[in-house]
Protein backbone atom coordinates (compact mmCIF):
# COMPACT_ATOMS: atom_id res chain seq x y z
CA UNK A 1 0.00 0.00 0.00
CA UNK A 2 1.07 3.79 -1.32
CA UNK A 3 0.51 6.21 1.27
CA UNK A 4 0.32 9.73 0.08
CA UNK A 5 0.38 13.08 2.29
CA UNK A 6 -0.73 16.31 1.00
CA UNK A 7 0.78 19.07 2.30
CA UNK A 8 0.79 23.02 1.69
CA UNK A 9 -0.80 25.99 3.43
CA UNK A 10 -4.01 26.55 4.56
CA UNK A 11 -6.94 27.06 1.55
CA UNK A 12 -4.19 25.94 -0.78
CA UNK A 13 -6.11 22.79 -2.52
CA UNK A 14 -5.06 19.93 -0.33
CA UNK A 15 -8.48 18.16 -0.40
CA UNK A 16 -9.13 19.49 -4.05
CA UNK A 17 -5.85 17.38 -4.84
CA UNK A 18 -6.87 14.59 -2.81
CA UNK A 19 -10.28 14.28 -4.14
CA UNK A 20 -8.53 14.03 -7.81
CA UNK A 21 -6.57 11.27 -6.65
CA UNK A 22 -9.75 9.64 -4.74
CA UNK A 23 -11.49 9.27 -8.40
CA UNK A 24 -8.67 7.99 -9.91
CA UNK A 25 -8.85 5.27 -6.86
CA UNK A 26 -7.26 6.26 -4.21
CA UNK A 27 -8.50 6.07 -0.56
CA UNK A 28 -9.07 9.53 0.97
CA UNK A 29 -8.21 10.29 4.95
CA UNK A 30 -9.48 13.80 5.32
CA UNK A 31 -8.13 14.90 8.72
CA UNK A 32 -10.59 17.87 8.95
CA UNK A 33 -13.11 15.59 8.18
CA UNK A 34 -12.55 13.18 11.77
CA UNK A 35 -11.30 16.25 13.57
CA UNK A 36 -15.15 17.35 12.84
CA UNK A 37 -16.18 13.37 13.22
CA UNK A 38 -14.64 13.86 17.04
CA UNK A 39 -16.36 16.81 17.74
CA UNK A 40 -19.30 15.27 17.51
CA UNK A 41 -18.79 11.81 19.96
CA UNK A 42 -20.19 12.90 23.47
CA UNK A 43 -16.71 12.32 25.43
CA UNK A 44 -15.31 15.50 23.27
CA UNK A 45 -18.23 17.14 23.53
CA UNK A 46 -18.35 16.66 27.52
CA UNK A 47 -14.72 17.95 27.88
CA UNK A 48 -15.12 20.84 25.63
CA UNK A 49 -18.17 22.12 27.48
CA UNK A 50 -16.20 21.65 31.03
CA UNK A 51 -13.67 24.15 29.47
CA UNK A 52 -15.52 26.26 27.16
CA UNK A 53 -18.96 26.37 29.02
CA UNK A 54 -22.28 26.66 26.66
CA UNK A 55 -21.17 29.60 24.45
CA UNK A 56 -19.67 27.01 22.16
CA UNK A 57 -23.01 24.97 21.71
CA UNK A 58 -25.87 25.67 19.59
CA UNK A 59 -29.60 24.70 21.01
CA UNK A 60 -29.30 21.09 19.38
CA UNK A 61 -25.98 20.44 21.46
CA UNK A 62 -23.57 20.41 18.30
CA UNK A 63 -20.12 22.36 18.90
CA UNK A 64 -20.54 25.76 16.87
CA UNK A 65 -16.92 25.39 15.01
CA UNK A 66 -17.11 29.10 13.85
CA UNK A 67 -17.52 29.92 17.63
CA UNK A 68 -15.03 27.87 18.86
CA UNK A 69 -12.50 29.02 15.85
CA UNK A 70 -12.96 32.19 17.31
CA UNK A 71 -11.77 31.58 20.56
CA UNK A 72 -8.81 29.61 19.47
CA UNK A 73 -7.71 31.45 16.45
CA UNK A 74 -6.01 34.55 17.45
CA UNK A 75 -2.82 35.66 18.32
CA UNK A 76 -2.41 36.67 22.28
CA UNK A 77 -1.33 34.22 24.57
CA UNK A 78 -4.92 33.17 25.59
CA UNK A 79 -5.98 32.27 22.01
CA UNK A 80 -2.91 29.98 21.69
CA UNK A 81 -3.31 28.22 24.94
CA UNK A 82 -7.12 27.30 23.71
CA UNK A 83 -6.13 25.98 20.91
CA UNK A 84 -3.38 24.02 22.08
CA UNK A 85 -6.17 22.68 24.96
CA UNK A 86 -8.34 21.74 21.97
CA UNK A 87 -5.69 19.99 20.21
CA UNK A 88 -4.72 18.14 22.97
CA UNK A 89 -8.13 17.03 23.24
CA UNK A 90 -8.96 16.12 19.89
CA UNK A 91 -5.40 14.72 18.24
CA UNK A 92 -5.21 11.43 20.08
CA UNK A 93 -8.91 11.09 18.76
CA UNK A 94 -8.20 12.00 15.28
CA UNK A 95 -5.20 9.83 15.52
CA UNK A 96 -6.92 6.59 16.48
CA UNK A 97 -9.04 7.26 13.93
CA UNK A 98 -6.72 7.83 11.40
CA UNK A 99 -4.95 4.66 12.14
CA UNK A 100 -7.74 2.59 12.31
CA UNK A 101 -8.62 3.66 9.14
CA UNK A 102 -5.39 2.55 8.11
CA UNK A 103 -5.13 -0.34 8.91
CA UNK A 104 -9.04 -1.13 7.80
CA UNK A 105 -7.27 -0.13 4.26
CA UNK A 106 -4.11 -2.11 4.60
CA UNK A 107 -6.04 -5.06 5.69
CA UNK A 108 -8.50 -4.85 2.55
CA UNK A 109 -5.01 -4.53 0.44
CA UNK A 110 -5.71 -0.99 -0.73
CA UNK A 111 -3.19 0.04 -3.32
CA UNK A 112 -2.82 4.05 -2.76
CA UNK A 113 -4.05 6.35 0.28
CA UNK A 114 -4.00 9.73 0.55
CA UNK A 115 -3.43 11.23 4.00
CA UNK A 116 -4.89 15.22 3.31
CA UNK A 117 -4.03 17.07 7.16
CA UNK A 118 -3.10 20.12 7.26
CA UNK A 119 -0.99 19.11 10.69
CA UNK A 120 0.46 16.43 8.94
CA UNK A 121 3.90 16.94 10.05
CA UNK A 122 3.36 18.39 13.35
CA UNK A 123 1.21 15.61 14.24
CA UNK A 124 4.23 13.26 13.14
CA UNK A 125 1.91 11.32 10.22
CA UNK A 126 4.60 11.91 8.00
CA UNK A 127 6.50 8.69 9.45
CA UNK A 128 3.42 7.11 7.94
CA UNK A 129 3.20 8.08 4.42
CA UNK A 130 5.88 6.83 1.72
CA UNK A 131 5.42 10.34 -0.14
CA UNK A 132 4.72 13.91 1.16
CA UNK A 133 3.21 16.52 -1.68
CA UNK A 134 3.65 19.85 -1.10
CA UNK A 135 0.42 21.86 -2.37
CA UNK A 136 2.08 25.29 -3.77
CA UNK A 137 -0.46 28.06 -3.68
CA UNK A 138 0.10 31.46 -3.75
CA UNK A 139 -1.29 34.04 -1.12
CA UNK A 140 -2.96 36.31 -3.49
CA UNK A 141 -4.95 33.24 -5.11
CA UNK A 142 -6.01 31.87 -1.92
CA UNK A 143 -6.98 34.93 -0.39
CA UNK A 144 -9.56 34.95 -3.73
CA UNK A 145 -10.68 31.25 -2.90
CA UNK A 146 -11.41 31.50 0.54
CA UNK A 147 -14.19 33.58 -0.41
CA UNK A 148 -15.91 30.60 -1.03
CA UNK A 149 -15.80 29.66 2.59
CA UNK A 150 -16.05 33.39 3.69
CA UNK A 151 -12.87 33.52 5.91
CA UNK A 152 -11.78 36.45 5.59
CA UNK A 153 -8.08 37.43 4.62
CA UNK A 154 -7.05 37.95 8.54
CA UNK A 155 -8.54 34.63 9.66
CA UNK A 156 -6.27 32.75 6.82
CA UNK A 157 -3.25 34.63 7.73
CA UNK A 158 -4.19 33.25 11.42
CA UNK A 159 -4.51 29.43 10.57
CA UNK A 160 -1.39 30.04 8.62
CA UNK A 161 0.70 31.38 11.35
CA UNK A 162 -1.06 28.21 13.80
CA UNK A 163 0.80 25.93 11.13
CA UNK A 164 4.47 25.20 10.34
CA UNK A 165 5.67 27.33 8.22
CA UNK A 166 5.34 26.92 4.32
CA UNK A 167 9.12 26.99 4.34
CA UNK A 168 9.78 24.48 6.35
CA UNK A 169 6.83 22.27 4.97
CA UNK A 170 8.01 22.24 1.78
CA UNK A 171 11.55 21.38 2.95
CA UNK A 172 9.76 17.59 4.22
CA UNK A 173 8.31 17.76 0.42
CA UNK A 174 9.18 14.03 -2.16
CA UNK A 175 7.07 15.88 -4.39
CA UNK A 176 6.51 19.77 -5.57
CA UNK A 177 2.65 20.61 -7.29
CA UNK A 178 2.02 23.72 -8.36
CA UNK A 179 -1.24 24.89 -8.36
CA UNK A 180 -0.91 28.63 -9.59
CA UNK A 181 -2.31 28.07 -13.11
CA UNK A 182 -6.07 27.04 -12.79
CA UNK A 183 -7.39 23.58 -11.94
CA UNK A 184 -6.47 21.55 -15.43
CA UNK A 185 -2.83 22.70 -15.42
CA UNK A 186 -2.88 20.96 -11.78
CA UNK A 187 -4.99 18.10 -12.73
CA UNK A 188 -2.61 16.63 -15.35
CA UNK A 189 0.62 17.25 -12.64
CA UNK A 190 -1.84 14.97 -10.29
CA UNK A 191 -2.74 12.50 -13.22
CA UNK A 192 0.83 12.33 -14.36
CA UNK A 193 2.02 11.67 -11.27
CA UNK A 194 -0.82 8.80 -10.69
CA UNK A 195 0.30 7.17 -13.47
CA UNK A 196 3.91 6.81 -12.74
CA UNK A 197 3.14 5.49 -9.03
CA UNK A 198 0.25 2.56 -10.48
CA UNK A 199 2.34 1.61 -13.23
C1 LIG B 1 -11.36 25.07 15.43
C2 LIG B 1 -12.27 24.29 14.50
C3 LIG B 1 -13.52 23.82 15.22
C4 LIG B 1 -12.69 25.25 13.35
O1 LIG B 1 -13.50 24.56 12.44
P1 LIG B 1 -13.67 25.09 10.93
O2 LIG B 1 -14.83 24.37 10.34
O3 LIG B 1 -13.69 26.59 10.93
O4 LIG B 1 -12.32 24.70 10.20
P2 LIG B 1 -11.86 23.25 9.65
O5 LIG B 1 -11.86 22.27 10.78
O6 LIG B 1 -12.64 22.89 8.44
O7 LIG B 1 -10.34 23.51 9.28
C5 LIG B 1 -10.02 24.28 8.14
C6 LIG B 1 -8.55 24.60 8.15
O8 LIG B 1 -8.20 25.36 9.33
C7 LIG B 1 -6.87 25.07 9.66
N1 LIG B 1 -6.79 24.49 11.03
C8 LIG B 1 -7.68 23.67 11.67
N2 LIG B 1 -7.21 23.31 12.86
C9 LIG B 1 -6.00 23.88 12.98
C10 LIG B 1 -5.01 23.87 13.99
N3 LIG B 1 -5.19 23.16 15.10
N4 LIG B 1 -3.88 24.59 13.78
C11 LIG B 1 -3.70 25.30 12.66
N5 LIG B 1 -4.61 25.34 11.66
C12 LIG B 1 -5.73 24.64 11.82
C13 LIG B 1 -6.40 24.01 8.66
O9 LIG B 1 -5.76 24.62 7.58
C14 LIG B 1 -7.69 23.37 8.21
O10 LIG B 1 -7.60 22.72 6.98
C15 LIG B 1 -11.54 23.06 13.88
O11 LIG B 1 -10.62 23.47 12.90
C16 LIG B 1 -10.83 22.22 14.91
O12 LIG B 1 -11.47 21.52 15.66
N6 LIG B 1 -9.48 22.30 14.94
C17 LIG B 1 -8.71 21.57 15.94
C18 LIG B 1 -8.45 20.17 15.48
C19 LIG B 1 -7.34 20.14 14.49
O13 LIG B 1 -6.17 20.40 14.84
N7 LIG B 1 -7.68 19.84 13.23
C20 LIG B 1 -6.72 19.74 12.17
C21 LIG B 1 -6.67 18.36 11.65
S1 LIG B 1 -6.28 17.15 12.87
N1 LIG C 1 -6.39 25.68 -8.73
C1 LIG C 1 -7.49 26.17 -8.17
N2 LIG C 1 -8.26 27.07 -8.85
C2 LIG C 1 -9.38 27.59 -8.30
N3 LIG C 1 -9.83 27.30 -7.06
C3 LIG C 1 -9.11 26.42 -6.35
C4 LIG C 1 -7.92 25.81 -6.85
N4 LIG C 1 -7.42 24.99 -5.89
C5 LIG C 1 -8.26 25.07 -4.83
N5 LIG C 1 -9.28 25.91 -5.11
C6 LIG C 1 -10.39 26.28 -4.23
O1 LIG C 1 -9.82 26.79 -3.03
C7 LIG C 1 -10.59 26.41 -1.90
C8 LIG C 1 -9.67 25.69 -0.91
O2 LIG C 1 -9.31 24.44 -1.48
P1 LIG C 1 -9.23 23.15 -0.59
O3 LIG C 1 -10.39 23.05 0.32
O4 LIG C 1 -8.96 22.01 -1.52
O5 LIG C 1 -7.92 23.54 0.23
P2 LIG C 1 -7.28 22.85 1.50
O6 LIG C 1 -5.81 23.08 1.39
O7 LIG C 1 -7.75 21.45 1.61
O8 LIG C 1 -7.88 23.72 2.68
P3 LIG C 1 -7.81 23.47 4.27
O9 LIG C 1 -7.03 24.60 4.78
O10 LIG C 1 -9.23 23.46 4.69
O11 LIG C 1 -7.16 22.14 4.49
C9 LIG C 1 -11.73 25.53 -2.41
O12 LIG C 1 -12.87 26.33 -2.55
C10 LIG C 1 -11.22 25.08 -3.79
O13 LIG C 1 -12.28 24.85 -4.68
Amino acid sequence: MIVIGIIGPPAGGKSTIAGTLAEQGAAWINADRLAHAALRMGRVKNKLREHFGDSIFNAAGAVQRSALAAKVFGDDPTSRRQLEYIEGVLHPVVGQLATRKLQRLAAQQQSVVVIDAPLLIEANWHFQCDEIWYVDSPWELRIQWIAKRSWTPEQLRQREARQLSLAEKRRYATRILDNSQGPPHTRRQILALWSQLTN
